[in-house]
Parts: structure tokens; C-alpha cells; sequence
């Protein structure tokens, strides 16, 4: 069995009198394809931006390969590469797709221009997009800014390894898309980790029923602030965990209470 790659120990997060998240555990496993999935609310952005290093736990230890992490990625502590791929797509209206997607590159490396371009393109090219470098978002479908936006989050500076991103965190991808669009992107996710350059580890967060079944392998339900269930993709039909099946089966009835 693979050793985890990141593991959250007893992490608690609270905001103002809302406790989120409540001394959570969560190891994820080098090559695995983690959905973490609840209902609305229940802190599964909250645990990805913890993972991210963007955001601090109130209590709780974080382990990368088995050394605890410190600080945040803005105190200058990165010891893994992670990739984000938000729910908004999160281009630059103002830059082309070659500038949005080269953007780091084109900041914090001193890669000459025709390098950073043949980069891009390898990237856009993994994405299903090549040759789009000279657009800009607003003549994009919203499907096509997604990838771009998977294309940036795994783009990596070949001047330093320690850039490149080893786990893709992705928040809610296919979040308004149509069901071939959605697939279009699922598909996308699954071909990335196989691909080399691409990614062998992700966790998303995704509350779309394709989504979940074809891009995860393993299934983590958060609800309460507590994982109440970690079980197999193909289990999530025939599990006696109550929260899941009531999840699944869109009733309002049930452990969960509806809120709203
Ligand atoms: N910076 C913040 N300040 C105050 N409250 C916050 C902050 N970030 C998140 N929250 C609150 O924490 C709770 C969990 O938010 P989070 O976005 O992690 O949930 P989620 O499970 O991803 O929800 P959804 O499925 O609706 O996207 C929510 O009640 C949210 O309002």
C-alpha cells in the first residue's frame, strides 16, 4: 500500500462561531483520485485550501510525505507541489490564453519568451486546445476556460523541479457545465494523471453525480464538520452509511437536515 503523500491530522477549523471542520483526519495516497464530497457547507473548499496551504487550521497537524508542514505557501513553505484548479476558471480577461497560462513562468522564471511559449502550447496541447495562445478568455466557451485553466495548473518550469505540481486539487470543475461538456472535463482529469507530465494524484471536491462516479476512486463524505464515511467509488450504490444514501438519492429526508 502506497504511503500518504499528505496526511491531515485532527484538523479543526472555525470561523467566528461555525466549526467547519472538527479534528478531521484525511491521508491521500501517491496516485490516488480522491472525491471529497458533502453537502453544501460542510468545508470541503475549506479542507482543500488547508491542503493548498493557502489557509491555516485553528488545530491539527499536516504531514507531506511524512514531514509536518509549518507555515502557508505565502510564508515561503511549499514542500509539494500542488496544483488548484478552481470552481471559476480564474483567467485574466485582460491576457491572452498564452499569457494566462505561462503567467508564472513569465513572473518568477527567466525563460526566454519562445520557450515559454513552446511550454504553453505543450500544456494547451495535453488539454485538447492547441494553437488557442493567442486568445482571450471572452472568446472561449466556459467549458474551454476550464481547461485552460487545467492547463495552468499543471504548468510546470523544467528550471525547477520543486515547482512542479505532484497533486492537482480541483474545486467543484465541472460546476455549470452540460453533461457532455462535464464528461469533456472528467475525461480531461482521468488523462492527466495518466499522462506523463501530467499529474498522478488529485482530490476533488465536486457535487455533480457524473463527476463524482467517473473521477474518483476513493470517496471521503464530510458532513458536521467529521468524515462520516471512506469507502470505494463503486460502493456509494449499495452503502448502509444513512448520510450517503440520502445524499445519493436527493432526499429530503434523512440525517441531513435541509438548510434553506
Ligand atoms: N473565510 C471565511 N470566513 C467565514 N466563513 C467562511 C470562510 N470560508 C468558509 N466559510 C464558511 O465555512 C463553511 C464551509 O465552507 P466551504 O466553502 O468549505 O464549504 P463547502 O463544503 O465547500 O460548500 P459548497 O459545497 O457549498 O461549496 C461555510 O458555512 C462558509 O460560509
Amino acid at each position: 500500500m502506497a504511503e500518504p503523500i499528505i496526511e491531515l491530522k485532527k484538523i479543526s477549523k472555525t470561523f467566528g462561531d461555525n466549526k467547519v471542520l472538527d479534528k478531521v483526519d484525511l491521508a491521500i495516497k501517491q496516485g490516488e483520485a480522491l472525491g471529497i464530497i458533502g453537502p453544501s457547507g460542510t468545508g470541503k473548499s475549506t479542507i482543500l485550501r488547508i491542503i493548498a496551504g493557502l489557509l491555516a487550521p485553528d488545530s491539527g497537524e499536516i504531514y507531506i510525505r511524512g514531514r509536518k508542514r509549518e507555515g502557508l505557501i505565502e510564508d515561503g513553505e511549499n514542500p509539494l507541489g500542488i496544483g488548484l484548479v478552481f470552481q471559476q476558471a480564474a483567467l485574466f480577461d485582460s491576457l491572452t490564453v498564452e499569457e494566462n497560462v505561462g503567467f508564472l513562468l513569465y513572473q518568477h522564471s527567466n525563460l526566454s519568451r519562445q520557450k515559454i511559449r513552446e511550454l504553453v502550447e505543450e500544456k494547451l496541447e495535453m488539454v485538447g486546445l492547441p494553437g488557442i495562445g493567442d486568445r482571450y478568455p471572452a472568446e472561449l466557451s466556459g467549458g474551454m476556460r476550464k481547461r485552460v485553466s487545467f492547463a495552468r495548473a499543471i504548468m510546470a518550469n523544467p528550471e525547477n523541479i520543486k515547482d512542479n505540481p505532484e497533486v492537482l486539487l480541483y474545486d467543484e470543475p465541472t460546476a455549470g457545465l452540460d453533461p457532455i461538456a462535464s464528461t469533456v472535463i472528467e475525461n480531461l482529469i482521468r488523462d492527466l494523471k495518466a499522462k506523463t507530465g501530467g499529474c498522478g494524484t488529485y482530490a476533488i471536491v465536486t457535487h455533480q453525480d457524473s463527476t463524482i462516479r467517473r473521477t474518483s476512486d476513493r470517496i471521503v463524505f464530510l458532513y458536521h464538520g467529521k468524515v462520516q464515511w471512506d469507502g470505494k467509488v463503486n460502493e456509494i450504490d449499495t452503502v448502509e452509511n444513512e448520510m450517503v444514501r440520502q445524499f445519493f438519492s436527493g432526499s429530503v429526508a434523512g440525517p441531513i437536515q435541509v438548510i434553506g
